[in-house]
This record gives structure tokens, C-alpha cells and sequence, in this order.
């Protein structure tokens, strides 16, 4: 089988996605990557970091050597400065999701992986932006996405999808609703079957209130809306346990029965799979047309040129990637 391709969007130009997506020089894992990103940027940051590193224009047809990284050319709108943010370069940001989303779409590449944006900047240019995940599922007509961070802990490995994603705290609770558990619980099921090969995942479901409502005397929603989706989708097959208390369902036993957590908001689940799993965790786009992964990181903005931040949570992201699209081919042929 040929290596899937993979496009690496290079990400906010003045954090540390350009610098990760060099390391990407020379590949030798799963999966072959294709760098995003403006030439010279990533030229400089080279330079800057002292790596003698060969930037190719990507050529299908021609594995990289060693020492080399192929690239597809796209331009900044104004020169980056690393740890510098600069709203003029908000659409070019913009225009390596396009590109990479368009040829996934087409069949260029087999999947995508992204180095971290900066959600502010791109506000700030003017386009409103709360993250990939939803740009993604409205550049696609996604009607519905589900986001899912996962990583590697001492006892396998740890995966949390969430219910609401970058949603003001305020606006958790009236967001929380029985559609939307049942469809975001289908999505899971159906993506860590298809997507990982999970045959019937076990899904741990988290309560919203402390001690999941405390039988109703610190809040309703676990009786009135999680526990009624829970007992349909269950009546549909799907394994799912819960609602857990929060505060004590990442704790080993609780997590060794699950292939995957829900937890209801981005902080009540992203808090403790980035203590368990910060730098080799990554996160994917489940319930979307192409296979997008992510590192677990953002900007950095502090680290950007000085060649401290650590390339592995990208490095996963597209090792996922590759092997997401190796299975994704092996069913077509089945
Ligand atoms: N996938 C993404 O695009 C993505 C993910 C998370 C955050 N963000 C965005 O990034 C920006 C900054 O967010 P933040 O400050 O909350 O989180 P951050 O991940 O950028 O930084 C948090 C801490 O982790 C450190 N860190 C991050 N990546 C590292 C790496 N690869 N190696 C070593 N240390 C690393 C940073 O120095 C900092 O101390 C925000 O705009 C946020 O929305 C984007
Ligand atoms: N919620 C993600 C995290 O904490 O890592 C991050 O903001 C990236 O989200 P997108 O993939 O939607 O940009």
C-alpha cells in the first residue's frame, strides 16, 4: 500500500507550527506529509533555528530524500515575525485549511493534520472563528462535528470527545440537550468504530453538575435530559455508561470501562486529558467527510523561535492521520 498523504497545515505563522512542521523533515513514519506553509517563512525559521533542511516543492510522484521537506507554497500576506501576531496574516491562516480541505475533498491528499491557530487573530482580521473543528463542519455543510482529544497514558489509551466545544461556560447548560447527546453519541459510536477499528465502544458519559446532580438537589440535567438520551440510545445498542460524576471519572477504574469518555463541556473533559497526556495527545474531527487530526497544543507564542517546543503531539497527529486513511482504504476494499 502507498504511504496515505497527509497535509500538515503550518498553522498561525508566528507560533511554533512552522518550526514543529519542519521536524517533519526526512519522515520516516506512517503516512507521507506535505507541509502547508509560506516558503520563505518557513525558510527563515530554518534559518533561525540553525537546521540545514532542503525545502522541496511536493512532488507526488517523488518521495522526499532524507533531509528534505516537501511543501506546497502558499503566501503570507505581510512577512511573519515569530511570536508576533499579525491580524493581516488571519486570511492566510484561513487559506491553508482551504487548501488542504479542498484536497482532501478531491482526493490529493488522504487526510489532514493541524499545527495550532490563534483564534484571536483571526477575529481580529474579521472573520468570526472559534476554532477548526466548527470552520471545518461549516466549509463541509457538517450539519454536526464532535471533537475528541486523545493521547497515550501508562494504562493505554485515553480519549475524550465533548458534548459543546468552545462555547462561552455560561451558554453550557442551555446548549446541553437530549438531540444533541443523541446525535453527538451516535457520532462518537459510529467514529470510534470507523475511525479506530473499536468493535461496540463502551462510551463513559459525565454528568454536568457536581456529583453528577446530586439525585437531582445540585441540578436537573442529568435527570431530565442525560439520563432519558442515555436510555434511548441504549435501546438503539449503543454501550454507553453514566451520567459519572466528573470529578472522579478519569480516575483508572472508572476509565477502565470505556473506550471513550463524553464530557459535557471543553474544560470539564480537555483539563484532565492534557494533564494525563499534554505532548503526545492529538485531537480529531469525529462525524466530519475527511479525516482532519490535530496536535493538543496551541500557539505557543513565547516559544516560537527558539526551538523548545516539542514536536510529538504533531508528530501523532499525523501518524493518526495516516493510519485513519489506511483504514478508511482497507474498508473501501473490504
Ligand atoms: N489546534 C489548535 O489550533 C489549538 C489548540 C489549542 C489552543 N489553540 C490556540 O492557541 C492559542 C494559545 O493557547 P494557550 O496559551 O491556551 O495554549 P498553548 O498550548 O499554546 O500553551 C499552553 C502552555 O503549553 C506550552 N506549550 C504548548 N505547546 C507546546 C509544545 N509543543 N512544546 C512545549 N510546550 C508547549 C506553552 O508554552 C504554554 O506554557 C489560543 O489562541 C488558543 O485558542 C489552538
Ligand atoms: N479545543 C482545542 C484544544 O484545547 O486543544 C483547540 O482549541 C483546538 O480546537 P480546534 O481543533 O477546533 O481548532
Amino acid at each position: 500500500m502507498t504511504a496515505p498523504v497527509i497535509a500538515v497545515t503550518s498553522g498561525e505563522p508566528a507560533g511554533i507550527g512552522p518550526e514543529l512542521c519542519l521536524e517533519l523533515a526526512g519522515w520516516s513514519g506512517e503516512g507521507r506529509p506535505v507541509v502547508l506553509g509560506d516558503r520563505e517563512l518557513l525558510a527563515q525559521r530554518a534559518a533561525m533555528l540553525g537546521l540545514d533542511i532542503v525545502l522541496r516543492d511536493y512532488l507526488p510522484a517523488v518521495p522526499a530524500a532524507p533531509g528534505t521537506l516537501d511543501i506546497i507554497h502558499l503566501p503570507l500576506a505581510k512577512p511573519a515575525e515569530a511570536s508576533i501576531l499579525d491580524a493581516a496574516n488571519g486570511p492566510y491562516v484561513l487559506a491553508l485549511l482551504d487548501r488542504a480541505l479542498a484536497g482532501c475533498q478531491s482526493g490529493e491528499f488522504a487526510a489532514m493534520a493541524t499545527a495550532p491557530v490563534h483564534k484571536g487573530v483571526i477575529n481580529d482580521a474579521g472573520v468570526a472563528f472559534t476554532g477548526h473543528t466548527e470552520y471545518l463542519a461549516d466549509k463541509t455543510d457538517t450539519p454536526l462535528v464532535v471533537m475528541m482529544l486523545a493521547g497515550d497514558t501508562e494504562r493505554g489509551p485515553l480519549r475524550v470527545a465533548l458534548a459543546t466545544t468552545h462555547l462561552p461556560l455560561k451558554d453550557v447548560p442551555a446548549a446541553i440537550t437530549g438531540e444533541l447527546l443523541e446525535r453527538t453519541l451516535r457520532i462518537v459510536d459510529a467514529d470510534l468504530s470507523g475511525k479506530y477499528g473499536i468493535a461496540e465502544p463502551r462510551i463513559l458519559v459525565a454528568g454536568l453538575n457536581p456529583h453528577a446532580g446530586e439525585g437531582g438537589y445540585l441540578g436537573r440535567e442529568e435527570i431530565d435530559i442525560i439520563e432519558p438520551a442515555l436510555a434511548r440510545l441504549r435501546g438503539e445498542g449503543l454501550q454507553l455508561s453514566g451520567p459519572h460524576p466528573a470529578d472522579t471519572m478519569f480516575t483508572p477504574p472508572v476509565l477502565a470501562g470505556g473506550d471513550a469518555v463524553l464530557a459535557m463541556y471543553h474544560d470539564q473533559g480537555l483539563t484532565a486529558l492534557k494533564y494525563a497526556t499534554f505532548g503526545n495527545g492529538i485531537n480529531v474531527t469525529l462525524g466530519l467527510p475527511i479525516i482532519r487530526t490535530s496536535v493538543d497544543h496551541g500557539t505557543a507564542l513565547a516559544l516560537a523561535g527558539t526551538g523548545q517546543a516539542d514536536a510529538g503531539s504533531l508528530f501523532a497527529a499525523v501518524s493518526e492521520a495516516a493510519r485513519m486513511a489506511q483504514r478508511a482504504t482497507a474498508r473501501k476494499q473490504a
